[in-house]
């Protein structure tokens, strides 16, 4: 199953900047791990802003949940999920 997932990060302010840098190494060794697994197969940085658009290929809604939830700046992220369906104009298999 495959999802279009929006992520905007709002860090505060008043964040340490040696905290945020910690909460973001986490994040990237996290999602590099999913990107190597196939699980979030693409990722892209939305120009002039500090957020994604992701496309994740899992097995359910909940494993989605799941590995939403556990990202590192998930506290400091609005988060929104489009779940995709084949198009019958698609050439791919
Ligand atoms: O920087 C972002 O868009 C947030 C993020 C998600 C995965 C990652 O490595 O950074």
């Amino acid at each position: 199953m495959k999802y279009l997932v929006h992520m905007d990060v709002k860090l505060p302010v008043d964040l340490p900047a040696s905290e945020a840098a910690g909460i973001k190494a986490k994040e990237k060794a996290y999602s590099q791990e999913l990107q190597r697994s196939g699980k979030w197969p693409e990722i892209w940085r939305v120009v002039g802003e500090y957020a994604n658009y992701s496309i994740f290929d899992v097995g359910s809604n909940d494993e989605l949940h799941d590995i939403l939830q556990n990202l590192p700046l998930f506290p400091y992220m609005e988060i929104s999920v489009v779940p995709l369906a084949k198009h019958p104009s698609d050439v791919k298999d």
